[in-house]
């Protein structure tokens, strides 16, 4: 019986270390290939892989080249990873994230979070592109996230679920202090002296599972329940990233309106998410290099 026991339990305590020493074992292979260990890092989401070009002194990354990485399939995610200075910061870009519709569990879908933590990641910025439930809303508009609604997490599906690694951190981690206030606040600022008061806005990102755009009675459902924009991503890299302390400030561009009404003739499609991501990629890369000058480590 005790054998049993034993035996039951080895595969796991197994899986788990080579969890981490497979993280570890990928941050040390980068930084050997002369990437300089970065202190923030951004996630580009789709269409906004400009992003990634503004940091200098680059040393780029093929996904397919870095052991244990997964692969982008999606249209507007490049899949690259992209080391080099952002405004004298030493900083690490994602152009391409993974998505649990792209058929990765969702454990794969945030690995690059602990790869960032143990390359020496203080801060993440992520960003996506996103519906607008929020009626006040414009496309264009650019949505500092305050806060998340995890729905696949409602049916279980949580990047920490199963047996929990201390070396990353608590079984329980808080959640209610997820996007940090002084970063959104500095994003407040930064858009402010930029011009962008009359399209910065504040508010509630909803993740769901994709890829099929919501239904309209969905969409309704979720503003009722208090979202002001829905999309298929980040929430649950922002869960990985809290958990093993970095600091995250995230942001949504609103690439479309979600569609509300029965009688409307809009449809969302991803040529228009696309689209939208080009037509504001410049004031989103302002307001992002602009954080980062800012942005304080000790
Ligand atoms: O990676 P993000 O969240 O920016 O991409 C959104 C969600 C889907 O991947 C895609 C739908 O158009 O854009
Ligand atoms: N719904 C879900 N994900 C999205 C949307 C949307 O309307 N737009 C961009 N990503």
């Amino acid at each position: 019986m005790g054998l049993k026991i034993l035996e039951e339990h080895k595969p796991q305590s197994l899986s788990q270390k080579s969890h981490f020493t497979g993280c570890k074992s990928t941050a040390e292979w980068l930084l050997a290939q002369k990437a300089a260990r970065p202190q923030v890092g951004i996630v580009c989401g789709s269409g906004l892989g400009g992003l990634g070009e503004m940091l200098k002194d680059q040393v780029v990354f093929k996904y397919e080249d870095i052991p244990s990485f997964p692969q982008s399939t999606v249209l507007g995610h490049t899949g690259q990873l992209v080391f080099g200075m952002l405004e004298g910061k030493p900083c690490v870009c994602m152009q391409g994230r993974f998505h649990l519709y792209e058929g990765h569990p969702v454990q794969k879908t945030t690995l690059p979070m602990r790869i960032f933590k143990l390359l020496g990641v203080k801060t993440v910025i992520l960003t996506n592109a996103a519906g607008g439930l929020n009626e006040d809303y414009k496309v264009g508009d650019i949505m500092i996230i305050k806060d998340h609604i995890n729905m696949p997490g409602f049916a279980g599906v949580n990047p920490l679920a199963g047996k929990n690694d201390e070396r990353f951190g608590v079984r329980f981690p808080c959640m209610s202090d997820a996007y940090d206030r002084d970063l959104r606040q500095l994003a407040q600022d930064v858009g402010e002296e930029l011009g962008y008061k009359d399209f910065l806005r504040e508010g509630v990102y909803c993740v769901l599972g994709g890829p099929s755009y919501e239904t309209i009675a969905e969409c309704r459902m979720l503003h009722r329940l208090g979202a002001d924009a829905v999309g298929m991503s980040t929430v649950h890299e922002v869960i990985v990233a809290r958990h093993c302390g970095m600091r995250v400030f995230a942001l949504s561009l609103i690439t479309n309106k979600a569609v509300m009404d029965y009688n409307s003739e809009e449809k969302a499609n991803h040529e228009e998410v696309l689209q939208t991501g080009k037509q504001r990629a410049e004031q989103l890369e302002k307001l992002v290099s602009s954080m980062v000058s800012r942005i304080k480590h000790n």
